[in-house]
């Protein structure tokens, strides 16, 4: 491999990957349940070239949570922060990420964007009039931060996941009853299980966490998130993108990331480079085993962690 990472990445990738045997593939969305569950690939840009390891990173593989990060930073370009943060909060949670009970324990806004509760939340302030309209606009967005015009979103996945989404369903009809949202839910259902749908690969994640890492521009300095917008975004990361595992994630491996239960996670170092990681086996809170591992060895090894 001719790159700066070489055979490094590849030895790192062959250590964490028998971690995968400790996890499970997600298969509460039946379509994610036919994923290989050994599979570790991972893909670093650094705005200049793109390192990947062998194996399995042309895989192909849906965002799932990690289009909260992009619907976020589309609703406060959409809206700005005074809009955005009257629905949703900017507090971590200790709770699973599909949890209802802080809605109510609480007041119904969602503690953050980055649970399906404060997920839904913003995807209901994405303009447009249809919901082909609104996932235009976020594909718009994800093509040209991964500068590959044809990434669009898998129907099968897409329609697996509304046909069983009554947890989201519900979330959203709370949120609905205490007017946080007040759209037809499956409109909305339809709308975020589109973009969770959304596919990838590990070189594409790595160039969306190039563009957050960079304060919002490519690698030819064109500006595509607001420099405020991706440095909150990357603040989220940190304090909510690992769902409940984010204060350990920080404390082993300090990178802005968020996961999703594809058993994608999506790193931007500041400043330096966006990583792609794919690894379908989860832990009990719905992250990537093999891939948390990879990362920590990453951050360790490259001294990546920002703390
Ligand atoms: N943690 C996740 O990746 C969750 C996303 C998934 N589409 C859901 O709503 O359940």
């Amino acid at each position: 491999m001719v790159c700066q990472y070489g055979e490094q990445l590849e030895k790192l990738v062959k250590e964490a990957e028998p971690y995968a045997a400790e996890g499970k593939v997600a298969d509460y969305i039946p379509a994610l349940a036919k994923a290989d569950q050994g599979i570790l690939a991972v893909s670093i840009f650094d705005g200049k070239e793109t390192c990947f390891s062998a194996g399995h990173s042309t895989e192909m593989f849906t965002l799932q949570s990690i289009s909260k990060v992009l619907t976020l930073a589309l609703a406060l370009m959409d809206h700005g922060e005074e809009v955005v943060f009257d629905k949703v909060g900017m507090e971590p949670t200790g709770d699973p990420y599909n949890s209802i009970a802080k809605l109510e324990s609480l007041v119904a806004k969602p503690l953050n964007p980055m649970i399906n509760a404060g997920a839904l939340a913003v995807s209901h302030l994405i303009k447009g009039e249809s919901t082909e309209e609104r996932l235009e606009r976020l594909l718009q967005l994800i093509r040209k931060m991964c500068a590959r015009p044809s990434v669009t979103y898998n129907r099968e996945v897409a329609q697996s996941e509304f046909n069983t989404a009554d947890l989201n369903r519900s979330l959203a009809f709370f949120m609905k009853q205490h007017r946080i949202i007040d759209e037809n839910v499956d409109q909305l259902l339809d709308f975020y299980t589109k973009q969770c749908a959304i596919e990838v690969d590990c070189d594409d994640l790595a160039r969306i966490g190039f563009v957050l890492a960079n304060g919002g521009k490519n690698e030819e300095g064109e500006e595509i998130i607001p420099f405020e917008i991706a440095r909150l975004v990357k603040t989220f990361m940190v304090t909510c993108g690992m769902y409940n595992s984010s204060g350990e994630f920080a404390i082993r491996v300090g990178i802005p990331a968020k996961s999703g239960v594809s058993g994608g996670i999506v790193g931007a170092v500041p400043n330096n480079i966006g990583i792609g990681i794919y690894g379908p086996a989860l832990d009990e809170k719905g992250n990537s085993v093999a891939g948390m591992k990879l990362l920590e060895a990453l951050s360790s090894y490259y001294h990546l962690s920002i703390f």
